[in-house]
């Protein structure tokens, strides 16, 4: 009832009795009626009047406007007469709880959140909490101000924290100070509008025992209260950082730290001269709370520092970016060198770079971009990780840099878990290599405008480079086994989330060794994930299916090469058909790996493809890999059937696989079931020719039964080897060496062949260290081919052109040179046979001439009877005689093609006559150089 009707009750009842009873009496009745119908509001709670139902009387506006008076069924839920509920529930309207479908209400208003209509708000009981937990103003511990609540500020800053009467900062906690005696709001309706960064930012109070800025996302307030000045920059800085999407960043602000050198501690400084360390004096100045004891200074003039850019990149936004800071930082004024931009991807040897430095000044600028899919990143980062865990390694190689710091590119928006991961990466392990960070990680989204925010990081970096104040250096071997090192930046996925198990929870475990300082390394787990070596959204899919290449599986791949064609076509055949009877019509070309260990120059793959020393993806099966990679084989050959001149033989022969020729590109060794995967072809009859690129001893020592067996020698010595292959081992001499020994020993039943590619300028001219190799695996045949032009990338400092492809004279020149080499040490060898359109020439073992004829052909049919019978065989059991017309002298031109002449004489860039050599024309786009 509400009051009006109750007034009503007590004058309709007092009037009649007043009438007949007179005045004392009515007084009584109103009395009695007064007590009964108003006794909670007359008397409050502790009146004799009845407490069941508990009545309240409500002024609130409950909708209507209009004042209520309401039964509670138990007293504690009355709000009091506030019109308001307890509990942080809305007034219920009619007495009892409030009734959740009065939340609409609520909605209306707009600064009430959703996490504030549930009612999870608990009271923390006077010692203060955090707004955005409890989604509430703090009540002081008097119980909670309701009228607080509905606030509009108060709503729209869910995370303010009250500082227990200590004093707080108006910016930061988005209103004025209480100075402990509760919120006042006439001074919050004042208060600032809310800022988003402080809605992203989960700031809590260290609770006095200090902490990291850049952990912490705020400046310590070392327990005396958040400080005013401190919080304000802070704050500044993360808003900033809270607009990584858009790269509105003034690091330089956030690195101006005005009291960096006054602290009392006695901290390394750096001299402008050099790294010379100098003593410094500092004052007390700890508040800031920025200044640890393992924090070093330098104040290096890094104007004369040599900057190194360096880039990866898949589809060349990076490389882009690369160039632009380069642009940039050229343009600073007073900078004493030109900025070097370098392809991480192209560095021969990473330990150029990464253990050692080329200069006592060097700053490196990494520009990254992040893929969740394989990249050629993934073996930097590889890198750096085994470099920090080889315990032969200095522990701080890249404490000789004057600095370094990250730029990462990536998506925001499509990947917002994985934003610039793998720029998170790097800047974590150069840190751990010893690297000073001088300037923070940027990370670019480039969906949108990501250019213009690489040029305002760039200028900002170049801002810094002029900045004469000293830096503070995070990283000293006193944080060195700090484990959370990634909080120092995003978390790993880029989040920054806390909740536990998320991926910022890296957890660096133990891997048992000791570093060279005796102390034990770790390693992070969540860089050893395992990825699809070539997924298929993935950009090198793209590239390598833009080529005709169809991936099977995630890591295999088969494509049909132009000798395959023309023989379909009756134009020629491979040098394969000359020298070892291969029908190139019913050859197929597969690799298990498109992945390699070596980046060798003539390799088509310009550092796109995935490059590892070991195996680090998912795993296909063998028999998966061999029944898909036909059916691609087959429907690429039956394209075929529309191209004029196909022969109907030959067509249809050739969807009978004879040959698989497991080279085409990468490294098949690599693949763990390799030895499975060549039984699998073998019980389909169709022969293996294996070519390995002598860097794995491990996996050719165990390598089953093989028609032939290849091992690449790209060049006669470890300096021409390293220039001409880029081998990703260090000791990828030993394992050369380890596996010619292989080929002379454990496997010398096999039919072994050297294989040559040369390349002029790189690896034609050792012929002596050569022999020695030979001597050394005594192989069955070498193989001598001239390098095939593969176009060349801007990128690719060591890629070929016109003048490295020999003619077929030059290759004939060398052959000879070398067999008389071979002869003049007592080594059985002759020239054997050719096939001069590929600039291909065969040297055999004299054992291979029975009855004064080379027997350089292979029985295929022959092969299979011996696997068939499981007795033990060698090569000489499995001959054929080599024809006339493969001899060498004789071209290799196999009978029954049409050989088609250029009507026009192709010239080499220089003007050359090009006839003898593979013209790019008569290549495919980026051609297979190998087969
Ligand atoms: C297959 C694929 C995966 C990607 N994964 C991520 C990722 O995990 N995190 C991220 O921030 N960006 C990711 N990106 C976006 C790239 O990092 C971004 O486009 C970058 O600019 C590419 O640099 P690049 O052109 O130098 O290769 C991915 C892009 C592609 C195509
Ligand atoms: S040519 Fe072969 S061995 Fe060399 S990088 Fe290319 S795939 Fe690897």
């Amino acid at each position: 009832m509400d009051l009006q009707s109750k007034v009503y009750v007590a004058l309709g009842l007092a009037s009649p009795i007043y009438l007949y009873f007179g005045g004392r009496l009515s007084i009584l009745v109103v009395i009695w009626t007064s007590v009964v119908l108003f006794g909670k509001e007359i008397f409050g709670n502790g009146g004799e009047v009845p407490v069941e139902p508990h009545k309240c009387k409500c002024s609130d506006k409950n909708g209507d406007g209009k004042t209520h008076n309401h039964n509670h069924e138990k007293k504690e839920e009355c709000c009091g007469g506030k019109g308001t509920g307890v509990n942080g529930k809305p007034c219920c309207g009619k007495g009892g709880k409030a009734p959740t479908a009065e939340l609409p209400k609520f909605k209306k208003e707009p600064i009430v959140s959703k996490d504030d209509q549930k009612p999870k708000t608990k009271c923390c009981g006077g010692k203060g909490h955090d707004v955005k937990k409890h989604g509430e103003v703090c009540c002081g511990g008097k119980g909670h101000a309701n009228e607080k609540k509905v606030e509009p500020v108060e709503k729209k800053k869910p995370k303010t924290k009250c500082c227990g009467g200590k004093g707080h900062d108006v910016e930061k906690h988005g209103k004025v100070c209480c100075g402990g005696k509760g919120h006042d709001d006439d001074k919050k309706e004042v208060a600032p509008t809310p800022e988003p960064i402080v809605e992203k930012q989960e700031t809590k109070c260290c609770g006095g025992k200090g902490h990291d800025v850049k952990k912490n996302g705020k400046v310590c307030c070392g327990g005396k209260g958040h400080d005013k000045e401190k919080n304000v920059e802070i704050q500044e800085e993360l808003k900033k950082e809270d607009n990584w999407d858009s790269l509105t960043v003034d690091f330089t602000e956030a690195f101006k730290s005005p009291n960096a050198k006054a602290t009392k501690k006695s901290v390394k400084v750096f001299s402008k001269k050099g790294m010379t360390e100098v003593k410094a004096t500092q004052t007390d100045n700890d508040a800031d709370g920025l200044i640890k004891s393992a924090f070093t200074v330098s104040n290096i003039d890094l104007l004369d520092s040599d900057i190194y850019i360096f880039y990866s990149s898949l589809q060349g936004s990076s490389s882009k970016a690369g160039s632009i800071v380069q642009e940039k930082l050229r343009e600073v004024s007073g900078l004493q060198r030109q900025p070097i931009l370098l392809n991480l991807d192209e560095i021969n040897d990473l330990d150029e770079y990464f253990v050692n430095v080329p200069s006592e000044k060097a700053l490196y600028v990494m520009v990254v971009p992040s893929y969740d899919v394989d990249c050629p990143l993934d073996y930097f980062i590889q890198t750096l990780e085994e470099n920090f865990n080889d315990h032969r390694l200095d522990k701080f190689p890249l404490r000789k840099l004057v600095g370094y710091t990250v730029l990462g590119l990536g998506d925001s928006e499509s990947w917002p878990d994985k934003f610039c991961y793998q720029a998170t990466k790097v800047d974590y392990w150069i840190s751990h290599l010893g690297g000073r960070r001088i300037f923070p990680i940027g990370k670019v989204c480039m969906k949108y405008n990501g250019n213009d925010k690489i040029v305002e990081w760039a200028n900002l970096l170049g801002d810094l480079l002029k900045d004469n104040e000293p830096i503070l250096y995070e990283y000293d071997e006193t944080v060195d086994n700090s484990d959370d090192d990634y909080d120092d930046n995003d978390s790993f996925d880029g989040s920054n989330d806390e909740e536990e198990g998320s991926d910022r929870d890296i957890d660096l475990e133990d891997v048992g060794g000791k570093d060279s300082n005796g102390g034990t390394r770790k390693i992070n787990k969540n860089s050893l994930e395992v990825k699809q070596m070539i997924a298929k959204d993935s950009p090198t899919y793209k590239n390598l299916t833009k080529q005709g290449y169809k991936i099977v599986g995630s890591h295999s791949g088969v494509k049909i090469c132009r000798w395959t064609k023309n023989e379909l076509r009756g134009k020629g055949s491979c040098y394969k058909k000359s020298l070892f009877n291969i029908a190139s019509s019913r050859c197929m070309e597969l690799t298990p790996s498109l992945a390699c260990s070596s980046k060798c120059v003539f390799c088509w793959r310009h550092g796109t493809n995935p490059v590892s020393k070991n195996w680090r993806w998912e795993t296909d099966e063998p028999d998966f890999i061999l029944e898909n990679a036909l059916a691609a084989h087959y429907s690429m050959i039956k394209q075929m059937r529309g191209v004029p001149g196909v022969i109907a033989e030959r067509f249809i022969n050739a969807f009978k696989v004879a040959h698989c020729a497991l080279s085409l590109v990468g490294e098949p060794i690599l693949y763990p079931y390799i030895s499975k995967f060549i039984e699998l072809l073998h019980e389909k009859k169709i022969t293996s020719f294996l070519v390995c690129n002598a860097q794995h001893p491990e996996s050719l020592r165990t390598i089953g039964r093989v028609t032939q067996l290849y091992v690449s020698i790209d060049a006669s010595t470890k300096e021409e080897l390293k220039k001409v292959d880029r081998p990703l081992y260090k000791d990828f001499w030993e394992r050369m060496m380890e596996c010619l020994d292989i080929l002379r020993t454990v496997q010398s039943h096999q039919r072994t062949v050297f294989r040559l590619t040369l390349v002029k300028g790189f690896n034609m001219g050792e012929i002596s260290s050569y022999a020695d190799l030979v001597q050394r695996g005594e192989p069955c045949f070498i193989e001598v081919k001239g390098a095939t032009f593969s176009g060349s990338s801007k990128d690719n400092v060591n890629s070929l052109t016109m003048q490295n492809i020999p003619y077929i004279e030059e290759c004939k020149a060398f052959v000879e040179r070398f067999v008389g080499e071979l002869q003049r040490r007592g080594m059985e060898y002759e020239i054997a046979a050719e096939h001069a359109h590929s600039n291909c020439v065969l040297i055999a073992h004299r054992k291979f001439k029975i009855e004064n004829k080379w027997h350089t052909h292979i029985d295929f049919e022959k092969f299979f009877q011996l696997l068939a019978t499981g007795e033990p065989f060698t090569y000489m059991d499995y001959l054929q005689e080599t024809p006339e017309w493969a001899l060498y002298g004789n071209g290799g031109f196999a009978p029954g093609n049409v050989r088609v002449y250029r009507n026009e004489k192709k010239t080499s860039k220089n003007g050359e006559a090009d006839d003898n050599r593979v013209h790019p024309d008569d290549l495919p786009a980026l051609p297979v150089m190998q087969v």
